[in-house]
């Protein structure tokens, strides 16, 4: 064997690489277009619910009538989470992101889940719907605890996203503001294999349980250059605060060679199939609210963007200032796309454990030639 090895090919960051077949949604940058189980993502936000997105993620086909109830029957009726995580919840640091605040109740959660260390299928998939369920109020008891309000109990009579403004926002908003929240949820679920959704497999492919892969997702999606994104895109609008000044602050980006955050994405390169659907949302909501400031800058800096640098917004985009319209707190935005994306994480799981192989690369070492261990006084 030669000394010196030629330097394989390198994929730093993976890019084009394809890692894995998956049946479970496809994205196609030729046609700014996305799928879930075959069926174009915009036409199911606009003609189904949250819960029968949910179901198609896991089951490969949507639900008939009696299959959604019962899909929604067994969720609802598992949203409460136990007084051992809302005590946990309390002594989180006020000032903690709820981000990591989410992350930690959801590994909590794995503690005290009665099928822990238990990864068949059907116990995985018994999991999830009991995170799926749980997230949205452990997401909610953390914020109201870091505010020293009530934890406000879940409520089953309620659909997935009446449950989330009545968790957090302690009111069920109108229909158009529901119709919009649940669309961006549709539109959050999925993304083939996205840092967060890849990091869900790579737990998983060590044999590792459902909790410790949805936890590890979590911090993935963190990230601004991922999830975090949605809300750097509305501190960024609040920073710039008048559309008279959009170009001139844009401009000075450029000229530190900043990123501008919601724009950009590693697989689409001329246009984000879920961003003209959760654009039509996000207007909705700017007259809803009687407030076009945040959807002017929009529209300003997206113009600049394509016409000087060629690169189009992401969903984070327009997502942003939808949740800002709908009256959450910029710190859950984050959360919020947890609440959506458990339903494509655990999809995968269930993917990656049907048919599994440890993930495991290789690197390249770029370090010293193997060397003596120097005595303590040597060095
Ligand atoms: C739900 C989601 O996770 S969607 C993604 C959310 N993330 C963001 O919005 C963060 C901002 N965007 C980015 O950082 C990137 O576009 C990413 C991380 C999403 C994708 O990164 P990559 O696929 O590695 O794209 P890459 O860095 O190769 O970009 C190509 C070129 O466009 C530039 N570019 C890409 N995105 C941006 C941006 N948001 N602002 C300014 N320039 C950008 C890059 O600097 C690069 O320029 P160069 O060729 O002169 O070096
Ligand atoms: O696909 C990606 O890399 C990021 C993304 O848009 C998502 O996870 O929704």
């Amino acid at each position: 064997m030669s000394e010196n090895p030629e330097k394989p090919t390198i994929y730093k960051g993976l890019v084009g690489v394809y890692a894995d077949v998956s049946s479970v949604s496809k994205v196609m940058p030729e046609t700014n277009s996305l799928t879930y189980g075959g069926y174009a993502v915009q036409d199911l936000a606009e003609t189904c619910s949250f819960e029968e997105v949910a179901y198609l993620l896991w089951h490969g086909e949507l639900p008939n009538a009696a299959q959604l109830e019962a899909f929604k029957a067994e969720t609802s009726s598992q949203r409460e989470i136990s007084p051992a995580l809302q005590r946990v919840i309390r002594e989180f640091p006020h000032d903690a992101h709820p981000m990591d605040a989410i992350r930690t109740a959801v590994s909590f959660m794995g503690l005290e889940d009665p099928e822990a260390g238990d990864v068949s299928d059907a116990a995985q998939r018994r999991k999830a719907m009991r995170l799926f369920a749980k997230i949205p109020t452990a997401i909610a008891a953390a914020y109201r605890a870091a505010k020293g309000q009530e934890v406000a109990a879940p409520d089953p009579k309620h659909s997935f996203a009446e449950n989330v403004f009545h968790l957090i926002q302690g009111r069920v908003p109108q229909p158009e503001v529901l119709k919009a929240f649940d669309v961006s949820m549709i539109l959050y679920a999925e993304h083939t294999f996205n840092a967060s959704t890849y990091t869900a497999r790579l737990v998983t492919s060590s044999g590792a349980d459902l909790h410790g892969a949805i936890t590890a997702g979590i911090a993935s999606l963190k990230g601004p250059l991922h999830g975090g994104a949605n809300e750097a895109v509305m501190h960024m609008l609040k920073e710039i605060g008048d559309p008279k000044i959009a170009r001139e602050w844009l401009q000075s980006r450029f000229d530190h060679k900043a990123l501008v955050m919601g724009f950009g994405h590693r697989v689409y390169k001329s246009g984000d199939s879920r961003v003209p659907t959760m654009r039509k949302y996000a207007e909705k909501m700017a007259e809803v609210v009687q407030d076009r400031t945040w959807m002017e800058i929009s529209r300003i800096l997206a113009d600049e963007m394509l016409t000087k640098k060629n690169i189009h917004p992401n969903l984070d985009f327009p997502a942003g200032p939808a949740y800002y319209l709908m009256g959450f707190e910029i710190p859950l935005f984050t959360p919020l796309f947890v609440a959506s994306r458990i339903t494509g994480w655990a999809a995968h799981v269930f993917e990656q454990g049907a048919d599994n192989r440890l993930i495991r690369p290789l690197s390249w070492y770029t370090g010293p030639e193997q060397r003596p261990v120097p005595p303590m006084a040597a060095r």
